[in-house]
C-alpha cells in the first residue's frame, strides 16, 4: 500500500487521477492525499475537516473525492410523546443544524406537547415515484401508449419487480403533454427512501415499454417524478410518506408555557401561514417545517436535497372549547431507514436514537416510524415559532441564542 505523499506525487506528475486513489490505498489514506493537494493549491488549512471520527471506508458509497467531513453540531430536542401508527412512547428527537435558538425552540414545543399528554401521527400515505418521458410521434399515438399502459400494468409490474426484493409498483399514472408522455411510477419502497430503488426499477420496466410499443424514451427522469424541486404534484399527490401529526393543548399550557392565547396562535396562524402563504404563491403553508426536516434528515442520514419537498407543509391551528388544537400535515416526506447515508456511523446513532435503525418488522415500519418522528418534531417547531410571533419574542430569542 502507498502512503498519502507518494499518492499526491503520483497526482502531480500525473500518473494518477484525483478521484483514482482508493485504487490504490485505503481510502483514509486517499482522503489525506487528496487534502494535502487541496491545501497546495489553495492555501487553505483542512486540518478540521481531516480530522472526521469515522473510517473513510464506511463512506465509500456515500461519496466521491472525499477529502474528510463537515460536522454539524447534533442535539436533542425531547423527549416527547409519540401517539404513532408505527412508533409510540417517549422519543428524543435527533437535530442537526448550525441555527442557534432552533433546538431551544422544538424542546419548547415538545414540553408543550408533553404538558398535553402527547401528539398523535399517522402516515396516510407512502409511495416513490420515478416518471420517464418518452417521445412519441403524435397524439394519437401518445393516447395508444396510455391505453397501452393501463391495459399492461401486470407486465411492467413484474419487470419492474424482478430488480428488488423490497420494492412493490402499485400505480403508473400517465400524463401527455403534445408528443411526450410521461409515465408517474408509483413503488412501495418499504424502508427504503427509495430513489435508487425506483429508478433501477422503472428502468427494467421501460425496457417493455419500448420493446411493445412505438414510444421511445428520452430520459428515465421527465421530472414530473418530481425529485428536488419545488412541484405542486408532490404537494397534492404525495411523494415518499404522506404524514400527519396534531395535539390539543389546553388553554392554561398556551397562556403559561407559551405566552400567548390561542386566540392569537389561530389567528396568526391563518394571517401567516394561510393567506401570507397563499399571497406568495408558496407550496409551504407553515412557518419553518423546513427546520426541523432539515435538521433531522441531517442528524439521521437522509438526502438533504430532498428538503425541498419535506417543505410541502400546511400548518393548521383553531380554537377548540378554549384549548388550541394544532396540526401539521407533511404531503411528501421521503425518508429510509436503510441505504443511502443510513448507513455512516453518526448517521445510524441517530436512527438508533429514535429506535429506527434498520429494516422494520414489518418492513416499511421503521421509515413509517421516523416520518411520524419528523412530523412530531415539526408540529413542536411550529408551535413555538408561532407562539414566538404571536408574543413578539423572535428577534429576542434569537439574539440571545442566535448570535
Ligand atoms: C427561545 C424560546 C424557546 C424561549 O422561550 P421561553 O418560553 O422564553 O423560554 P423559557 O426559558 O421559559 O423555557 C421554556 C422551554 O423552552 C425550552 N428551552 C428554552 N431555552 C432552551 C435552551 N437554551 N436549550 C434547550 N431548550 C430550551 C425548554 O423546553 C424550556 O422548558 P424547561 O425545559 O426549562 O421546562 C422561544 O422564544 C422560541 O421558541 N422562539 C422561537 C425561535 C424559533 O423557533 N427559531 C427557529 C425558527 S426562525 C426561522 O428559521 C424561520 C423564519 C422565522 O424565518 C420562518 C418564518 O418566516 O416564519
Ligand atoms: N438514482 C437516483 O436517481 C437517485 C438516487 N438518490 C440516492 O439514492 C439513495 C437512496 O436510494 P435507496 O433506493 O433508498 O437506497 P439504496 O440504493 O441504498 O438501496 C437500498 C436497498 O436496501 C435493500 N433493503 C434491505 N432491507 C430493506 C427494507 N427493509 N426495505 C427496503 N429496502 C431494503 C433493498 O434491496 P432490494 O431492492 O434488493 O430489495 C434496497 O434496494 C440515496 O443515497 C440518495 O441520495 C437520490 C435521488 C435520486
Amino acid at each position: 500500500m502507498t502512503d498519502a505523499a507518494s499518492l499526491a506525487d503520483r497526482v502531480r506528475e500525473g500518473e494518477l487521477r484525483l478521484h483514482e486513489l482508493e485504487a490504490h490505498a485505503d481510502a483514509d489514506t486517499a482522503a489525506e492525499a487528496r487534502r494535502s493537494l487541496v491545501e497546495e493549491q489553495s492555501g487553505a488549512s483542512l486540518d478540521a475537516v481531516g480530522n472526521y471520527g469515522f473510517p473513510a471506508e464506511a463512506a465509500e458509497s456515500a461519496i466521491e473525492n472525499m477529502v474528510g467531513a463537515i460536522q454539524v453540531p447534533m442535539g436533542v430536542a425531547g423527549p416527547v410523546s409519540v401517539d404513532g401508527g408505527s412508533v409510540s412512547g417517549e422519543k428524543y428527537l435527533p437535530l442537526a443544524t448550525t441555527e442557534g435558538a432552533l433546538l431551544a425552540s422544538v424542546n419548547r414545543g415538545c414540553s408543550v406537547i408533553n404538558s398535553a399528554g402527547g401528539a398523535t401521527a399517522r402516515v396516510l400515505k407512502s409511495g416513490m415515484t420515478r416518471a420517464p418521458v418518452f417521445r412519441v410521434a403524435d397524439v394519437a399515438e401518445a393516447e395508444a401508449l396510455v391505453s397501452w399502459t393501463r391495459d399492461n400494468f401486470a407486465a411492467l409490474k413484474e419487470a419492474a419487480e424482478e430488480t428488488t426484493n423490497h420494492g412493490e409498483l402499485l400505480d403508473v399514472t400517465p400524463y401527455v403533454v403534445g408528443n411526450s408522455v410521461y409515465l408517474r411510477f408509483r413503488y412501495d419502497t418499504k424502508d427504503a427512501m427509495g430513489m435508487n430503488m425506483a429508478t433501477i426499477a422503472t428502468e427494467a420496466a421501460c425496457g417493455v415499454v419500448e420493446e411493445e410499443t412505438t414510444a421511445s424514451l428520452v430520459a428515465l427522469s421527465g421530472n414530473l417524478c418530481s425529485d428536488k424541486k419545488p412541484a405542486a404534484i408532490n404537494a397534492v399527490e404525495g411523494r415518499g410518506r404522506s404524514v400527519t401529526a396534531d395535539v390539543r393543548i389546553p388553554r392554561e399550557v398556551v397562556e403559561e408555557r407559551l405566552h400567548t392565547t390561542p386566540e392569537a396562535v389561530a389567528e396568526l396562524n391563518t394571517r401567516k401561514n394561510l393567506v401570507g402563504s397563499a399571497k406568495a404563491a408558496s407550496l409551504g403553508f407553515n412557518a419553518h417545517v423546513a427546520n426541523v426536516v432539515a435538521a433531522m434528515f441531517l442528524a439521521t442520514g437522509q438526502d438533504e436535497a430532498q428538503v425541498v419537498e419535506g417543505s410541502n407543509a400546511i400548518t393548521t391551528a383553531e380554537v377548540q372549547d378554549g384549548d388550541l388544537y394544532v396540526s401539521v400535515s407533511i404531503a411528501s416526506l421521503e425518508v429510509g431507514t436503510v441505504g443511502g447515508g443510513t448507513k455512516l456511523p453518526t448517521q445510524s446513532e441517530g436512527l438508533d436514537v429514535l429506535g429506527v435503525s434498520g429494516g422494520g418488522d414489518p418492513a416499511g415500519s421503521n421509515a413509517d416510524a421516523l416520518a411520524e418522528c419528523i412530523a412530531v418534531g415539526s408540529l413542536a417547531g411550529e408551535l413555538s415559532l408561532l407562539s414566538a410571533l404571536a408574543s413578539r419574542h423572535l428577534s429576542s430569542a434569537h439574539a440571545e441564542l442566535g448570535r
